[in-house]
């Protein structure tokens, strides 16, 4: 089954046209890659797909539906890439940080209630991140946050995880160890992985497929 389906896309700021007729399918149960030098149109391409940006012209479906009718985001985790602005102004703990995602289930005093925190629990587990859980989110380093990142977006069960450039601000030794929970997620969990990175030395190792983006248009990876 398609769970992302691209077709002859085109999209511009202002004049230019950033992409130029892109095409291409996410199956339930990939791993794809983009890759693509700076200003290729990959951070683009993601708001398009989480709806932050509206296309000129082609189609973009998410399970099926147009991404005009399209409402259930809880399908769809996005995990941002980590940089110094994704410091919080308020200090709390990661285990406090994951469970805001679930504003959409609090309890009719606008609280988390038992249940939520018990999902947060599970999902720490899953990843194997429970050493985590009640560190202060702004003290963790870059892989560390990035795979808080993930829990963030798993509450909510998605069933694609987009992540952009996640391996970035990952000191090097963390990096393989990070890429292999993707892999974990998608084998054993059935997460499907869209993953924008320029870091195709590693990422090749992990990922299941890979498209190149040059100047808005798919080129051969
Ligand atoms: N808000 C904006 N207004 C006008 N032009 C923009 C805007 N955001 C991005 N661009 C331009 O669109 C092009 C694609 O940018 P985009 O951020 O999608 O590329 P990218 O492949 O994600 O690059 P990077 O790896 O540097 O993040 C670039 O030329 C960029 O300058």
């Amino acid at each position: 089954m398609k769970e992302v389906e691209v077709k002859d896309l085109y999209f511009s700021y202002n004049k230019e046209d950033i992409l130029k007729g892109l095409s291409f399918d996410l199956y339930q149960g990939d791993f794809l890659t983009i890759q693509g030098e700076n200003g290729s149109g990959k951070s683009t391409l993601i708001k398009l797909l989480l709806n932050d940006l509206k296309k000129k012209s082609g189609e973009i479906k998410l399970f099926g539906e147009a991404i005009e009718d399209f409402n259930d985001y809880t399908k769809i985790g996005y995990v941002p890439q980590i940089n110094d602005s994704s410091k919080l102004s308020f200090p709390i703990t990661s285990r406090e940080y994951v469970v805001l995602n679930l504003y959409n289930k609090f309890n009719i005093f606008n609280r988390p209630s038992k249940k939520c925190f018990e999902k947060v629990d599970d999902i720490f587990d899953i990843l194997n991140i429970g050493n985590l859980i009640d560190e202060p989110f702004n003290k963790l380093s870059g892989g560390q946050a990035q795979k808080v990142m993930i829990a963030r977006a798993m509450v909510n069960d998605p069933k694609v995880l987009l992540l952009d450039e996640p391996t970035v601000g990952v000191d090097e030794k963390s990096k393989r160890k990070f890429l292999k929970l993707l892999t974990h997620l998608n084998d054993k969990h059935n997460i499907t992985i869209l993953m924008i990175s320029h870091e195709m030395d590693i990422v090749r190792d992990f990922s299941k497929r890979e498209i190149r983006l040059k100047n808005g248009r798919i080129v051969d990876a």
